[in-house]
């Protein structure tokens, strides 16, 4: 896939132009500021809001209507009295104009001024009185206040109706206040911030990622109903009505799937905005930004096609030299290769597993994650014939009565999932702690400093649990609300640790032997790219800190999942070739280092978007060097680990 940033120029409304370039300040995938959208949490508070919003209004018309009315039934009044030849209305240039100030002068009584006077008088005169109608001629506004019938009328409108215009303005005006006043209020109450365009861009990559994740089928999608992809069934009976997407809306998330240069998406996306353009009234002006657009990404495919035929032939020319140069090299060190070879047989072809198995192929590992997050089964069937589900003591003194229910999803890497490890009730208690502060996920970015993670789209916070820091706390950890660990959030945690600890059999407590916990929550849409929780891949010890050389890397990740999801949210390990699905309150635990320390790429794992609800996570990272006395190194130094 070739990543294209594309700029064109749209027709459309203001929000439509900031599709093609990546939002205002959203950024692609991960928004900058506090997106409204990374978290579903302040979704259902803006649909409230919204409700609340729309009642307002609502009062607002009905207290205002029959003002308008008043307002109307003068206007009218005023032109009828006119003679019906007022010209009220000015579409010139698409905007609409009252006239009133400016009626235009016309027919024989023009002609009269124009004997009498010079044309300026005449055009001041015009502009000052404007025109009647006198029999078939036309009268000056002047001549008309003459007559006693209409100058009464004048008279009547200006002295009785027009005051009552007035008090109908005031209280329009006082009602205005009072609405921008309620609406205000309850924005404010609410809590939350009103979205932007570039929370509509990351809500609209949202919706791409989805459809391209899932392969969802568009013209259910575009009528607000998700089939999921093989099966094409409905994902939830229940939630198959989210609404119509109208040709406009269509049309901007085919700019934003091709800004992700996702071409055949945007391309499907024209087709849908240009079968709604029949169906809706005024769409002219998008069918037309459609053509322009359809030119764009039909030109942008070619090119995909042309750059991937060329790299086509360019890796065959690479396959054939190679070959080419390992023969002749293979020909010249036969001799000496036949003589090693009994001493070496062993460690060769255990050199070669290894190199074998850091292999990455990155087009292989995106098509078995898509596989993965579709809920396709990877495994062979005698690789799950040999996976177990049992129930473990990997402490007895913790797990003889209560033992863990632990089932193997994976042997290479070894992965388990260790259900029920948490109750519904304890759940929802480290999500409530977390949700306060939560704050847009981060990463560490090319210049070392943490950056808005556009490779995580989730809020997270961090929980701490050990009893050091929890006499030193600072003032500074007291203003960021780090110091629940005296109370009974803090025994809570501590506890939990206990117990991951008995479950490991690892050392979790101390701050060097594990990290705070991390929970995360994923709102529609939110993922997080595959990637793997081992951080320190550098031989050059100087790029980490003094404290990330102490404690080591992450030795095992302990990830409890706090909520169930609605649709998506797998976890998947394209290279072991595993997809878990979220069950709250099961654990899954895998180790990221083999028993040297060194990082398995097979643990290479990714969080699948959130087709629908949400997604919470806690994580433990539990670090390497603090287990040397509980941990033996094996006997060999690749060794996996593989308990409980
Ligand atoms: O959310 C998930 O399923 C995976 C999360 C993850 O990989 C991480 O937090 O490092
Ligand atoms: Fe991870």
């Amino acid at each position: 896939m070739v990543m294209v940033m594309v700029m064109v120029e749209s027709g459309g409304a203001s929000w439509m132009n900031e599709a093609a370039g990546g939002g205002a300040d959203g950024g692609v995938g991960g928004g900058g500021g506090d997106t409204v959208f990374t978290s579903t949490n302040n979704l259902p508070i803006l649909a409230e809001l919204e409700g609340e919003l729309v009642s307002h209004l609502e009062d607002f018309l009905t207290n205002t209507q029959h003002r308008l009315d008043i307002i109307s039934r003068y206007v009218s009044e005023y032109k009828e009295e006119l003679g019906g030849r007022f010209q009220d209305t000015d579409t010139e240039n698409g905007k609409e104009k009252f006239e009133t100030n400016e009626p235009r002068l016309r027919g024989n009584f023009s002609e009269q001024q124009n004997i009498i006077n010079s044309k300026e008088d005449d055009d001041e005169e015009e502009k000052k009185f404007g025109a009647g109608v006198k029999g078939d001629k036309e009268w000056s506004v002047t001549e008309r206040s003459f007559h006693p019938v209409s100058s009464f009328l004048l008279l009547r409108r200006l002295a009785v109706d027009w005051s009552d215009v007035e008090k109908t303005l005031q209280v329009l005006l006082s009602s205005t206040r009072g609405v921008v006043r309620e609406v205000g209020g309850a924005i404010t109450r609410s809590g939350v911030k009103l979205p932007v365009p570039s929370d509509l861009h990351v809500s609209a990559l949202a919706l791409v990622r989805l459809q391209y994740t899932y392969d969802l089928d568009l013209t259910s999608l575009k009528n607000g109903t998700i089939l999921t992809p093989a099966r094409g069934q409905l994902l939830h009976e229940e939630i198959h009505d989210g609404g119509q997407l109208r040709c406009q809306d269509c049309l901007y998330l085919s700019k934003v799937a091709m800004s992700e240069g996702h071409l055949p998406q945007a391309s499907d996306w024209l087709r849908i905005a240009q079968e709604a353009t029949h169906h809706e009234p005024n769409s002219a002006a998008v069918r037309k930004d459609i053509l322009t657009y359809q030119n764009v990404v039909h030109k942008l495919r070619n090119t995909e096609e042309e750059l991937k035929r060329q790299a086509a032939e360019e890796t065959i020319r690479h396959t054939h030299q190679s070959q080419e140069n390992q023969e002749k090299e293979e020909n010249d060190n036969e001799n000496e290769e036949l003589k090693e070879s009994n001493q070496n047989a062993t460690l060769t072809q255990k050199d070669h597993e290894e190199e074998v198995e850091v292999e990455v192929n990155e087009a292989e590992d995106h098509e078995r994650y898509l596989r993965l997050c579709r809920g396709e089964q990877l495994m062979s069937s005698s690789e799950v014939s040999q996976l177990v589900c049992r129930l473990a003591r990997p402490s007895p003194s913790h797990h003889l009565l209560a033992p863990l229910l632990v089932e193997e999803v994976s042997h290479r890497p070894h992965i388990v999932l260790i259900h029920h490890f948490l109750t519904r009730n304890q759940t929802r208690r480290l999500a409530a702690a977390a949700t306060p502060k939560l704050e847009e996920s981060r990463h560490r970015g090319p210049e070392g400093g943490f950056v808005i993670s556009s490779v995580r789209t989730s809020k997270t916070a961090w929980l701490r649990d050990n009893t050091l820091e929890a006499e030193n706390n600072t003032d500074d950890d007291r203003d960021r609300g780090l110091n629940e660990t005296g109370d009974a959030m803090g025994r809570f945690l501590r506890q939990l640790t206990r117990r991951i600890e008995a479950a490991t059999r690892l050392h979790a407590l101390l701050p060097s032997a594990a990290e705070d916990y991390q929970v995360a929550s994923y709102g529609v849409g939110g993922m997080y790219k595959a990637h793997s929780d081992y951080l320190m891949t550098s031989t050059d010890q100087t790029l980490y800190t003094e404290w990330e050389r102490h404690i080591g890397d992450r030795l095992a990740t302990f990830l409890i999942y706090l909520s169930e999801v609605g649709g998506g949210g797998a976890t998947v390990f394209p290279r072991a070739g595993v997809g878990v699905w979220p069950q709250q309150g099961t654990a899954v635990l895998w180790w990221n280092l083999d028993a040297a320390g060194r990082g398995d790429p097979n643990t290479w794992h990714a969080a699948c978007p959130v087709i629908y609800g949400t997604k919470w996570i806690c994580n433990k990272w539990v670090h390497y060097n603090d287990q040397f006395l509980r941990h033996s190194c094996g006997l060999h130094p690749t060794d996996k680990i593989t308990f409980p």
